[in-house]
């Protein structure tokens, strides 16, 4: 049966979101609603089939934009952001066929990614900014490295795991493409390694991505605190932090509260940290070992949880939570909660993510709750920033 849509209302819908985040381009929510009226709008009035083929081919924008990187191609037409830029001055430049630039561009300029303002003349916009920069590159070198070729076998590794028929499972669905875990694959592959700290460390969710520690009111309040001192005080530790954004935000936010501030990460990661932030000590420690920082104010555990399985974020979690003063120690998730009806592209997005890279998942506020209940945690308070994607949570040892 056809459905029966009211355009002219989802058109209005449409005028009011968006003059609402005219008024107020600085209001996430604003932001939100003004994209999901789109959205519901552009829906309707799409043709299934349209949508279908649009939605089946996505995955070639990525790939033209990974080969107009690594051709330096989108970053030349970046770096010149006042003026215009030809095909033929563009080949001159980045010494690649001038038909393959042709084509390629005539793919991004589809897609606003950059504008096309004559004849195979192209000029860079706010996308450009954005897309060429090497965080969003990284991202999307994961996306089609990693993403792609676990989809690439994913019917192979339904037949094969029965996952789907609630069989243990034995491999994961990256594990099963790849021969390895990603951990595994990112030991042995220096150059994905290094992709996927660019990626982790940039604002990878396009700019809107605030820091921990902004998105944490009790940050303000610490300086009012009795805080510990002396030499081995230790303010906050950041656990798997990657190349320490979180961390260091954090330092430079207070860098006159008392203690040792912490990045700690897997060995090659603390190695290969060619920028370590300021103000930051670097320990190499694994977290599935016991937690050799004790008693500090702060533990910070961001997108950490959400890449592995309730069994192995048991572990990881108890390793930290034996080393935590029950008084003092606060334990800091930074991570999706879940609403339990209608989440958003972006949280189911990052859900399936976590699913084929990890049999892991993100979660909802009760399976939070259960799984920090095990490790002997309670939750203090969610803290959650309109807009932002995850929440901080905030645990103490249970009382
Ligand atoms: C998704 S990234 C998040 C990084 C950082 N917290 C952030 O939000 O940008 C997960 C981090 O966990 C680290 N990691 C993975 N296994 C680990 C282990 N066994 N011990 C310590 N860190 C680990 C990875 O190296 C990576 O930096």
């Amino acid at each position: 049966m056809a459905r029966k849509i009211d355009l002219k209302q989802l058109s209005a819908n449409v005028q009011k979101a968006v003059e609402a985040y005219e008024n107020d381009g600085d209001d996430a929510a604003a932001y939100d609603h003004a994209l999901e009226a789109i959205q519901k709008l552009q829906l309707a009035v799409e043709k299934p089939g349209d949508y279908a083929a649009r939605l089946r081919y996505h995955g070639l924008q990525n790939i033209a934009i990974v080969m107009l990187a690594e051709m330096g191609v989108l970053q030349a037409i970046a770096a010149r952001p006042d003026s215009s830029i030809t095909v033929t001055e563009l080949a001159k430049g980045t010494g690649c066929d001038e038909l393959l630039i042709k084509r390629l561009l005539r793919q991004l300029t589809t897609n606003g990614i950059c504008d096309e303002v004559a004849e195979y003349t192209y000029a860079s916009n706010h996308m450009t900014q954005v897309f060429a920069s090497p965080g969003q590159l990284a991202g999307f070198r994961y996306s089609t490295e990693q993403i792609f070729y676990i989809g690439s076998k994913i019917r192979s590794y339904l037949q094969e795991s029965q996952v789907h028929k609630s069989q243990p499972v034995k491999q994961n669905a990256h594990q099963h493409a790849f021969g390895k875990t990603f951990w595994q694959l990112l030991a042995s592959d220096p150059s994905a390694k290094e992709n996927f700290d660019v990626f982790m460390k940039a604002a990878r969710r396009g700019g809107h991505v605030q820091m921990w520690n902004e998105r944490y009111p009790p940050v303000s309040k610490l300086k009012n605190e009795e805080l510990k001192t002396g030499e081995e005080a230790v303010l906050m530790v950041d656990v798997g932090g990657g190349v320490g954004g979180q961390v260091g935000a954090f330092r430079k936010q207070c860098p006159d509260l008392p203690g040792k501030c912490i990045l700690q990460d897997l060995p090659d990661t603390i190695k290969n940290n060619s920028s370590p932030p300021e103000g930051v000590e670097l320990q190499a420690y694994d977290f599935f070992t016991p937690q050799p920082i004790k008693g500090a104010r702060i533990y910070l555990f961001r997108s950490v949880c959400h890449d592995w399985d309730d069994s192995h974020s048991r572990q990881l979690l108890a390793n930290t939570v034996a080393a935590m003063d029950p008084e003092y120690s606060r334990l800091l998730i930074d991570d999706w909660v879940l609403p339990d009806f209608g989440a958003s592209l972006k949280a189911t997005n990052m859900d399936i993510n976590m699913m084929i890279m990890f049999d892991a998942m993100e979660r909802t506020k009760n399976q939070w709750i259960k799984l920090l209940a095990d490790v002997g945690l309670e939750i203090v308070e969610i803290y959650s920033t309109p807009g932002a994607a995850e929440s901080i949570i905030e645990t103490r040892v249970k009382r």
